[in-house]
């Protein structure tokens, strides 16, 4: 499994400096993983290195060292004073014999050949101004193709935030392991492709690290994905319910449905308003339809608890009846998934739905705000310019909620109150279409009605719901999402070595 990490990076750092697992050794085995994949571009360019005076500037030292020992053509631009350089840095810079330039733009020139972008990497701490921020932008209009070193130079490690300029790269290679900087968006863009060279960090260092961030891969919820089983029944696998709008709203709800029943759920069912009944029976096969008419009578109809997993929110209509139906839902047994307007009923009072969550003693909760509507329920979180980025805005979200957060996005964050969070980085642009929502909140209830544990059920919803989207490709709509899982489950199955649940054998 990839772990994403940049907190662990350090305690890495400092944990394999404890051990004498000196940092010279990563220092040589990251600036040779450069210098290879340089290499693998050049044809008979030269290198121009362009370093910082931190250990991301140590590496570059040991690039430049080892590919001139190649016989390449190179030059090392030094952005700050030499004297600043220390530790392996300075070893590095002490073993490099050619020139250090002191680095203008002007000697980064236009024919630069191949650059390595070695300024800054995980040490980037504040947005880059003055003489660095004016090499990155000279990086960037030469046109040449620059190799980043552990990160471009600009790019925030935890956050994937530009820190006022960033460098544009062909190809980045880091260290050990991923860190959320090159999976959320607009570091992802920046990186270009990515090597994640091993360093060698020693194994009982890597044992003591306790990742919390993780690349959106099967293997990080495939364990307790539900396989079908030959001796299942559909009720074992769960009843999903979808609370739908009026007439107007019915399509939204339809979808979610859709996407409940394509996720395995045993039975799907539309709680509808009488005045949208017939409408929503004509429009179903496999969906049953109950008339259900506000909070009270959704409290009885989920009295039954074989309704064990439901969505508010798709084309639900906001205001008071939206609240009360909610709060109905969460003082159920079932598992809850609220999502669009569910989430937009309580932006004014979002304590309310917070403490109803709380009551629940953990029994699943999963938000799926986008970016509009996790401003308007987490306005604290906004507010607080201390909680930057997207990954910890959601593990703020599900600390302060008690719920699994789901920030939607081109780079999909779930979060989990214990602070376990999962980046998605698999949705292809156009996944971004109406209703795509509705049915990504269905497949999530879906997959809830078949017992799995909510943050492992939400990571898993984003991650099919963007291979659904690339299985079928642009001039996706979003009735077209829950048809396109089929050909996605039978993958999955296939490399969870499960048996394709196929027809049972006949005796
Ligand atoms: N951790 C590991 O196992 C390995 C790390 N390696 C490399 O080390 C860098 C991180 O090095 P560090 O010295 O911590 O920081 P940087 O070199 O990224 O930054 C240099 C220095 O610059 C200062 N700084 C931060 N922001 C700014 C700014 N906006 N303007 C000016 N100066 C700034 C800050 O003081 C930094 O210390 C990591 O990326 C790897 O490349 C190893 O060599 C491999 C193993
Ligand atoms: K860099």
């Amino acid at each position: 499994m990839e772990l994403l990490t940049t907190v662990e990076m350090g305690e890495a750092d400092r944990l394999a400096g404890a051990r004498g697992a000196a940092g010279a050794d990563l220092m040589e085995s990251a600036g040779l993983a450069v210098a290879d994949r340089v290499v693998a571009m050049l044809q008979g360019r030269p290198v121009t290195v362009v370093a910082g005076t931190g250990n991301n500037g140590g590496d570059g030292f040991v690039a430049a060292r080892l590919l001139q020992s190649r016989g390449h053509a190179v030059r090392l631009l030094l952005v700050g004073d030499r004297g600043k350089l220390k530790g392996d840095a300075a070893a590095a810079a002490g073993r490099w014999q050619g020139p250090v330039e002191a680095a203008t733009p002007e000697r980064l020139g236009n024919t630069p050949g191949v650059i390595v972008d070695a300024l800054f990497g995980a040490g980037l701490d504040r947005p880059v101004e003055g003489l660095p921020r004016a090499m990155i932008e000279a990086m960037n209009a030469s046109g040449a193709p620059v190799v980043a070193v552990d990160l471009p130079s600009g790019i925030n490690g935890t956050t994937g935030t530009v820190m006022g300029a960033a460098v544009e790269a062909v190809h980045t290679v880091t260290f050990f392991r991923l860190k959320p900087g090159h999976v959320l968006l607009p570091g992802r863009l920046h990186c270009g492709d990515l090597t994640v060279a091993d360093i060698g960090i020693p194994a009982d260092v890597l044992a003591e690290i306790k990742p919390r961030a993780f690349l959106n891969r099967p293997a990080l919820w495939s364990g307790v994905f539900p396989v079908p089983k030959p001796e299942g029944h559909k009720y074992g696998r769960g009843h999903a319910v979808v609370v739908s709008g009026g007439l107007s709203f019915g399509g939204a709800a339809r979808l979610a449905a859709r996407g409940a029943l394509r996720a395995g759920a045993g039975l799907a069912t539309l709680a509808t308003p009488r005045e949208a009944l017939a409408v929503q029976a004509a429009a179903n096969l496999a969906i049953m339809v109950r008339p259900v008419d506000g909070a009270e009578e959704l409290r009885g109809f989920l009295s039954d608890t074989r309704h064990n997993a439901m969505v508010l929110g798709p084309g639900g209509g906001v205001g008071a009846p939206m609240r009360a139906q909610v709060l109905a839902a969460l003082a159920s047994e079932a598992a809850v998934v609220l999502d669009a307007d569910a989430l937009t009923s309580f932006a004014d009072s979002a304590d309310d739905l917070f403490s109803a969550i709380g009551k629940r003693a953990g029994r699943a909760v999963i938000l799926t705000p986008h970016s509009g509507e996790f401003d308007r329920l987490f306005k604290e979180i906004k507010k607080n310019l201390k909680v930057i980025g997207k990954l910890d805005q959601a593990r703020a979200a599900a600390r302060l909620s008690g719920a699994v957060v789901l920030f939607k996005g081109a780079d999909t964050v779930v979060a989990a109150p214990d602070g376990r969070t999962s980046i998605a980085d698999n949705a292809p642009p156009y996944l971004a279409t109406a209703g795509a929502g509705d049915v990504l909140a269905g497949m999530i209830a879906g997959l809830l009605a078949q017992h799995m544990p909510a943050f492992e059920a939400a990571s898993a919803a984003v991650w099919l719901h963007g291979e659904a989207a690339a299985a079928f490709g642009p001039g996706l709509i979003s009735e077209d999402l829950p048809d396109a899982l089929p050909a996605v489950y039978r993958r999955l199955f296939a490399a969870l070595g499960a048996a394709s649940p196929g027809p049972r054998k006949t005796l």
